[in-house]
């Protein structure tokens, strides 16, 4: 089997994590046998895309339909009033792709069908770029080809890792799935704390924006881990070492802060997986 769909993909969810991943779906041409989306209101970008048609709900999907992939990207609380439209398709030639937060490949047996084929995965929004990280989990039905091929839809959008304990899920959540905002406050903060330090709002948002996009860029870039990228900036009685002493107190310091932060994150995608 080539890892190219040859039969349709139902994107169920168009928002923002469902359409950053269909756009890269789109420009790689991986979904060789098109695209159906459902959502009723957040595909207005892709209506009229060559390969790709949009129904506004499941129930208004062609009866005749044979999906090779279900891509679940709804919100986790709306995904219960939505599998029954779709357990007609559960069987080992579909494999449902979930990216819902919390819900456990067990949750989605319970609604399918214990035969159905199921990968919960989770990527995160620099899918939109190519530049997404995700992390899959498949269940005993997924035959090699198809996981094959859920890793290449994944690829088509930056990162794909595997991984056969789903147990990690709920932390990979945390870490990377909003990974993103964490980079993003960061940005914020430094620029406001920026303008408190007496600089221009315009140019302090700037700073904020490319030394973090940079610092980025130039950890991917290396070779050397980021601890040592970090020393490296930081010359000896010099001014980094003084805003380090801050953020990496003992305590109240950023390490401390983002264990915090990831086991909350981690303990609320456990939570949405138990509300079964
Ligand atoms: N945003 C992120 O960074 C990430 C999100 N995720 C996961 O992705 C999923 C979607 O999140 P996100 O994209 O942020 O959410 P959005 O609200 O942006 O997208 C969900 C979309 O689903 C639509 N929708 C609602 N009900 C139905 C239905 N019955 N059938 C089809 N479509 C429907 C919504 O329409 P309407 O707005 O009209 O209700 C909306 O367009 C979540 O489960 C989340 O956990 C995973 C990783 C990262
Ligand atoms: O906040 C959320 O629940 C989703 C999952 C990871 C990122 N956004």
């Amino acid at each position: 089997m080539s890892e190219r769909l040859e039969r349709p993909l139902v994107l169920v969810g168009c928002g923002k994590m469902g359409g950053a991943m269909l756009e890269g779906w789109l420009s790689s041409g991986i979904a060789g046998g098109g695209v159906v989306i459902v959502d009723p209101t957040g595909a207005k970008a892709f209506d009229g895309r060559s390969g790709v048609s949009v129904v506004a709900d499941g129930k208004d999907l062609p009866g005749d339909l044979n999906p090779e992939f279900v891509v679940l990207a709804v919100k986790p609380q709306q995904m219960d009033g939505l599998l029954p439209d779709y357990s007609r398709f559960a069987g080992p030639d579909c494999v449902f792709l979930s990216i819902a937060a919390g819900k456990t490949i067990d949750y989605f047996e319970s609604h399918l069908g214990r035969e159905a084929v199921v990968i919960r995965a989770m990527p995160n929004t620099p899918a939109a770029i190519g530049q997404g990280i995700t992390v899959a989990c498949p269940n005993a039905h997924a035959s090699s080809a198809q996981s094959a091929i859920a890793e290449a839809l994944l690829r088509a959008v930056g990162e794909a890792v595997s991984v056969d304990d789903e147990s990690l899920i709920d932390a990979v959540t945390a870490l990377s799935g909003g990974g993103p905002a964490y980079t993003f406050l960061l940005m914020e903060v430094m620029a406001k704390a920026g303008v408190a330090a007496g600089l221009p709002d315009d140019l302090a948002a700037r700073l904020a924006l490319v030394t973090v996009a940079g610092a980025g860029q130039l950890a991917l870039a290396s070779d050397e881990p980021p601890a040592t990228l970090r020393e490296n900036v930081t010359s000896p009685g010099g001014t980094t070492l003084e805003a380090l002493k801050v953020l990496m107190r003992d305590g109240d310091g950023l390490p401390d802060l983002m264990v915090e932060a990831i086991a909350a994150a981690t303990r609320r995608s456990r939570e949405l997986g138990a509300k079964e």
